[in-house]
């Protein structure tokens, strides 16, 4: 075996792989390494090993390559938001074009799909309208801030380690999130440091702050700061939110979600608005949605739309049609499709999600949008019309087998399905392929600097 676990080699990097990870290739065996780039040369250090594959961690990079570029982010080394920034932006969209082509060949079977050019997105830094970052007593420390003792070695607000619950590098400035939430998040982390009331200890479960949720509205320009507390304490949350609002006018929501859940998750048990109003309100194309703490929205506003406009392109809609929107999430694709479409019905699981999109729907005047609640494996039954189309945008896991077989019995005359996930894209559009001809695939960039990547299939019925 060329490989031994625990042991260091030099290795060359040759190709970006899976997960957006370099391949190395010593002796004809892949070791994948995060955070390289083809035509590196690095050293790495074997800390998995499988029979026929292993996983190195980068030591240091010993040539790199002329394709590397400077990362802007000085935690690029370390922190699991966005690992491809010393990739330049180009390059990155021909590896996430590459990546859609191999998964529909590979996983799907799909050879001969046409394939379109990444539309990119139009920022690639301050384009997330939405960051989460969790609250740890023992922050996680850089090994530049290991040796320097004025560093505080306790608390931090900021984002995981790759793969780790309970390491959290105290971040001061990321960039993929519009410039001022870190201004924002400066005055939070310095009013909790002189708070007197411990971060969340990430192991016990013990401690008062827990998430910090910064929201965007590209519309208006106004910020919501949801600080997701493990139990109530409204003298606090208050002189924190007059802080904020004395010193961020484009503040226009504070509310206060309160957990006891072990999980890291931000959802609050209970909800409290402390100042302002409990939504913001953001705009696609001309429509205005509402969106509250624990909505889900997509978290890249401006390339939202060209996703939803390529949406609208494939399904080619005259007005005349009967279209079904599965996971409808809060409403943005049928509210999009409504002034082309006679009706469209949307299915969605989360309540909360079914909630806005209705009132979404009043919010733009729409009549022609109906929604129905629960699991669409269950719920298909009960759409009251055949759709003439039937849009697709499930989470990353992709179709339960037995919406595939709903929509197969329905067999609508096109399929138009959005997808975040291409190894679940090519997986059931293969399913879908024996009833359906895959005209063309459009990748769309939501997520600059990761190896993350959006795409829109057109599938039209045989005959
Ligand atoms: C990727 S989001 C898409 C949301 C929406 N189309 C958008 O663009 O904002 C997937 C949605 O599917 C919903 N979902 C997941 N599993 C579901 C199921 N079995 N039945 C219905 N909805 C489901 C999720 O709650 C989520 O809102």
């Amino acid at each position: 075996m060329p490989v031994k676990k625990r042991k260091t080699y030099e290795l060359d990097i040759i190709d970006l792989a899976f997960g957006g990870k370099g391949l190395a290739k010593p002796d004809g065996f892949p070791v994948f390494v995060d955070r390289c780039v083809p035509g590196d040369r690095v050293f790495v250090k074997i800390f998995k090993k499988k029979k026929s594959w292993a996983e190195g961690r980068l030591i240091n990079i010993v040539n790199p390559s002329p394709l590397r570029q400077e990362a802007r982010c000085e935690y690029n080394r370390f922190c699991g938001g966005c690992k491809w920034q010393q990739l330049p932006y180009e390059r990155q969209l021909e590896y996430k074009k590459r990546h859609v082509v191999e998964s529909l060949a590979h996983i799907g079977r799909l050879k001969d799909v046409r394939v379109m050019d990444v539309v990119p997105s139009d920022y690639i830094y301050e384009y997330r309208n939405k960051m989460e970052f969790s609250c740890s007593s023992m922050r996680w420390l850089m090994p530049e801030e290991l040796a320097d003792d004025s560093i505080k070695k306790g608390f931090g607000i900021g984002l995981h380690v790759p793969g780790t619950f309970d390491k959290v590098i105290d971040i001061h400035n990321c960039h993929i999130m519009p410039a001022l939430g870190n201004d924002i998040l400066e005055t939070i982390r310095a009013f909790v440091a002189e708070s007197g009331l411990a971060a969340y200890h990430l192991r016990k479960h013990e401690g008062f702050w827990r998430f910090v949720m910064l929201r965007h509205s590209v519309a208006r320009d106004q910020w919501m700061v949801n600080l997701v507390t493990s139990e109530e304490n409204s003298d606090v949350i208050k002189a924190l939110s007059k802080q904020l609002v004395k010193k961020f006018s484009q503040i226009s929501c504070i509310v206060n979600n309160i957990t006891d859940a072990r999980s890291g998750v931000s959802t609050g048990k209970e909800e409290i608005l402390i100042h302002g109003e409990d939504h913001l309100i953001e705009k696609l194309g001309g429509y205005q949605f509402k969106i509250s703490a624990n909505s889900f929205f997509q978290t890249n506003t401006r390339a939202c739309e060209k996703l939803y406009t390529k949406v609208s392109e494939y399904a080619g809609l005259d007005g005349s049609q009967t279209v079904l929107d599965l996971y409808s999430g809060t409403g943005t694709i049928p509210i999009w499709l409504s002034g082309q479409a006679k009706q469209i019905y949307g299915i969605e699981i989360v309540h909360s999600a079914v909630v806005d999109a209705r009132e979404n729907v009043s919010l733009n005047g729409i009549d022609n949008c109906t929604f129905l609640e629960g699991d669409i494996k269950d719920v298909f039954k009960q759409v009251p019309e055949k759709p003439d189309v039937i849009i697709i945008d499930p989470p990353r896991v992709g179709m339960h087998k037995d919406v595939v077989g709903h929509v197969l019995a329905h067999s609508p005359g096109k399929i138009v399905y959005v997808s975040c996930n291409p190894a679940t894209l090519a997986r059931d559009l293969e399913m879908l392929a024996s009833r359906y001809a895959v005209l063309e695939v459009t990748p769309v960039d939501m997520f600059p600097h990761t190896y993350h990547i959006e795409s829109v299939a057109l599938l039209v019925k045989k005959n």
